[in-house]
Formats: C-alpha cells, structure tokens, sequence
C-alpha cells in the first residue's frame, strides 16, 4: 500500500516538515524537490501549492494531505477534516479605508477585490451590497482607496492592512492549517489505518509540546500535600525512593503552568525537581 501525501509549499511548509519529523516522518531532499524522499516506504509525497490542494484530494488524486481551512471553504472541497492543527492561524477580514463610513461604502455600488472570490462574494451578497468583484493575485492591500472600496483579505498581525491604512469592517472566517483526507481513501481499509495512524502520531506530538514532564522528591509526610498541588493527566506516578524514606514523584503539566507551579511544589515539600520535555503523549 502506497498512501499519497500532498504536503503545501511555501509559508505554512515549515511547521509542517516540523511536526513530520517530530513524528517519525523525515522527508529527503532539498526544498526545491517537489518531489521529497522520505524514511516511510508507505509515503509518497509530493509538494503543492497551498491553494491547489483541497481540490486535487476532493478529487481522488492525492489521500491525505495538509490545507488552510480558509482555501478549503473558498473551493467548497469534500475533503474529510482529521485534524485542526492549530498553525498559521488568520482571519479572513472585510476592509475599508480607515476614514471611510462603513454604512456609506455599503448602501452603494463597490468594487470588491479579494483572492478569495467565493468567501468574497457570498458575503457581500449576503450583506445585499452591489458589487463588482475583482480577482486578486497577491498584494490584495495595495488596491484601496484608487483601485478598489473593499478588500477580503487574511490578516494575522495585523500590519499589513495597518501600513495600508485600511480597518477590518467584519470577520468572515478564522483559518488555521488542517490535515485533511480523500474521503474515498478513508473508505480503504489499509489507507484508513495508516491515516488514522497518522492523525495520532500528529496529536500526541501536538500534546506533547503542551506539556513537560515534572519529576521530584519528598519526604513522606509531604507526599499527600505534594500530590494535591500536582495538576496531572490522570494522578501523578508516585514510588518508593530505594533505601531512603522519602518518594519520587512524576507528572506531565501543562507548561505554561510550569512557572506559578514549581514555587508551590517547593513550598509543598518538593525537592530534587527535574523538567524535562515531553516528545509524544499517546492517550
Ligand atoms: N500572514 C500569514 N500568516 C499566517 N498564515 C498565513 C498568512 N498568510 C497566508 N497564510 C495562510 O497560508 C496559506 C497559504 O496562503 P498564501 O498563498 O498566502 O501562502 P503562500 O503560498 O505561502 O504565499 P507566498 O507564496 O506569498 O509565500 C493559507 O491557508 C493562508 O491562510
Ligand atoms: O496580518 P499580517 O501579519 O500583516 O499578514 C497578512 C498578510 O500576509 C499575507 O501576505 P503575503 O506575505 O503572503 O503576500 P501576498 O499578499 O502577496 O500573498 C496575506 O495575504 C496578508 O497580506
């Protein structure tokens, strides 16, 4: 069995390979081979632009792959969801010139500029505002106030529309990057098994970058104080220290609340404290 995996170029390329190789999945080859190697047999990947592929997998002629959210509305793709990766995350923004009253650019006709045509034009038509739309191929900020009233556009910092001096009127959609699948391809029973493989792997390393592992030392008439202050997964991992009295102790938190927690476990009787990372948290 061969699973084709469809991998985008450009911006959201980084934190993908990253999570790839955090699983166990190292692709080969420089960064201009659209065409990556990589140690699974089973893989076989090749590289898109982002925009090209909710449709190419809605389609059939890739099995799972990665996709923004947004591009994967703006197509109306069939693709299946598996799972929010929660990268690159955007809004999809209305935007006027930052002088203009929205309730004058609406009540008359506009020219409407987006790369997004569809998500651009339903909205505008729900909205009931007359428009002409004009397809964007890039710079979609740079139209305004000469070439265009109204722009549909990502936004994730908020400089760019900020340099063009234009201001959000509304929020069509929030976009993060998502691995998605073939619906067919889940229909098969060894490409659902390695998709579904795939989809834990990505969660329990996602997991695993929430958290780190917590271990310690106490003395035994510490220990119940010490466990009530450890917010665990499930209850904290407590054995005997070997020839001593006291108890080693070990739980996997949450690390952002790593730095109100470790005075308080001192406080409770904790010494010895080791952090260390966590890699994967299979459930
Ligand atoms: N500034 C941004 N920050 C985070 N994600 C973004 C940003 N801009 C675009 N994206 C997301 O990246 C995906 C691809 O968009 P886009 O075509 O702009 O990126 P790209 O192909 O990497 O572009 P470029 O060729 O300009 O580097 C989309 O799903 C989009 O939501
Ligand atoms: O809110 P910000 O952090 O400023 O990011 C948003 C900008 O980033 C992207 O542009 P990109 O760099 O891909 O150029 P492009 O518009 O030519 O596609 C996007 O299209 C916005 O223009």
């Amino acid at each position: 069995m061969k699973l084709k995996l469809v991998i985008p170029k450009g911006r959201q390329f980084k934190k993908i390979s990253e999570l790839l190789t955090d699983s166990g999945i190292h692709l080969q080859g420089n960064e201009r081979n659209y065409r990556p190697g990589c140690n699974d047999p089973q893989l076989e990947i090749k590289m898109l632009k982002s925009q090209n592929i909710p449709p190419l997998l809605a389609l059939g002629q890739h099995d799972c792959g990665f996709a923004g959210a947004d591009w994967i509305a703006e197509q109306r793709s069939e693709v299946e969801d598996l799972l929010d990766l929660g990268f690159d995350p955007v809004r999809i923004v209305a935007s006027i010139p930052e002088d203009w009253d929205w309730d004058q650019v609406r009540a008359r006709k506009i020219i409407a500029v987006s790369e997004y045509r569809q998500l651009c034009s339903s909205y505008l038509e729900k909205q009931g505002i007359d428009f002409t739309f004009v397809r964007a191929f890039g710079a979609t900020e740079v139209f305004p106030p000469e070439d265009a009233d109204l722009v549909v556009d990502n936004t994730s910092t908020g400089t760019t529309l900020k340099e063009n001096r234009l201001k959000i009127v509304d929020t069509l959609l929030t976009s993060t990057t998502r691995f998605v699948a073939d619906p067919r391809a889940l229909d098969d029973p060894a490409k659902r098994d390695k998709i579904e493989h795939m989809v834990l792997v990505f969660r329990s390393v996602l997991e695993g970058r929430r958290r780190v592992l917590l271990e310690m030392n106490c003395e035994e008439d510490r220990l119940e104080e010490l466990v009530a202050a450890l917010p665990a997964m499930k209850s904290p991992t407590v054995s005997k220290l070997y020839r001593q009295s006291g108890f080693a102790v070990k739980a996997a938190v949450l690390k952002d609340q790593v730095r109100d927690l470790l005075p308080k476990l001192r406080k409770a009787g904790a010494t010895d404290i080791l952090e260390t990372p966590v890699r994967k948290v299979i459930p």
